[in-house]
């Protein structure tokens, strides 16, 4: 089988056929995500808290996602694969924004990059222009930029009509730039539900939404939350598994069978001893 491509991804969104995307962080839940079939992985930023043991998303840095991305490549056959592009190691200035940018291609094996764009948010179009022109497929990421953290103050949904300072039309105007500017996919993360429609009837490309409703045409979650793995649930999310408590148990039936002696047996021993 080979790797699905941007091509493929149109083929899917023209057929008017939502499109699936979930994080992966390492190459054995990439392996599993792959295998059951979803059309993009996302190397996320969201390592930061959900994988590198971080609060949040601003100390994760360009070797960290590297070396994630990596893994997910290597892990996988099929699926897309989006690396995020970590706080910072874009937009310092145009030079430094491609070069990074480009190891996730040359470097770690990405099929594209992902990075996050504020309202009106020139430079990172820029940037997406430029990396578009060169050869690097970008999607576009607007609505709750997590990046800007310390700049909005929470983890708030945008776009509202009582949002001042990211209104819908804000949201709507900026996907459009990032259209021109040769985004392939615009994620949309935590907007209410009407702007995630206004996006997605306002753009050409596929919109990806997290909580942000059901009138986009894909969705995206973290993969954590999705197998209840050390994540907090939130409504926005759906849980289809407890790895947590299955890991739980599993650790500590371990842990009881060495301490008792019921493991290792006779049978996991090489060439073993035989009882007098
Ligand atoms: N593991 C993980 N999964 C996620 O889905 C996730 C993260 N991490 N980190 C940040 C983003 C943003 N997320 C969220 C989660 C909840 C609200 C939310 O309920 N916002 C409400 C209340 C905000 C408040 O009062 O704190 C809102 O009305 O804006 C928004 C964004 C979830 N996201
Ligand atoms: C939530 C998604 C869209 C993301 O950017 C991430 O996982 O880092
Ligand atoms: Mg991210």
């Amino acid at each position: 089988m080979s790797r699905t491509t941007i091509p493929d991804l149109y083929e899917k969104y023209e057929g008017g056929e939502p499109l699936t995307m979930l994080t992966a962080y390492d190459a054995s839940i990439a392996r599993q995500v792959d295998a059951a079939g979803v059309d993009m992985i996302l190397v996320g930023d969201s390592a930061g808290d959900n994988h590198l043991g971080y609060d949040d998303t601003l100390p994760v840095t360009l070797e960290e996602a590297l070396s994630n991305t990596a893994a997910v490549v290597r892990g996988t056959e099929a699926a897309f694969v989006v690396a995020d592009l970590p706080f910072l190691t874009y937009g310092t200035s145009m030079a430094e924004s491609v070069e990074n940018a480009g190891r996730f291609l040359k470097e770690a094996g990405a099929d594209a990059v992902k990075l996050e764009t504020a309202p009106y948010g020139e430079t990172t179009i820029e940037i997406v222009d430029r990396l578009t022109e060169l050869g690097i497929p970008v999607q576009g990421h607007v609505g709750l930029t997590p990046q800007r953290r310390n700049e909005i103050g929470g983890a708030y949904v945008q776009g509202r009509d009582t949002d001042t300072s990211s209104p819908g039309e804000a949201l709507v105007d900026t996907a459009r730039r990032l259209e021109e500017a040769g985004a392939f996919s615009v994620v949309l993360e935590t907007v209410s539900e009407g702007v995630g429609r206004e996006v997605t009837e306002a753009v050409d490309v596929p919109t990806i939404g997290i909580g942000s409703g059901r009138y986009v045409d894909g969705q995206v979650l973290v993969t954590n939350d999705v197998l209840g793995l050390g994540a907090e649930p939130y409504s926005l999310s759906k849980q289809y598994a407890d790895l947590d408590s299955e890991i739980r148990d599993a650790v500590e039936r371990y842990v009881d069978e060495v301490e008792s002696g019921e493991f290792p047996t006779r049978d996991n021993a090489f060439d073993p001893v035989d009882e007098g």
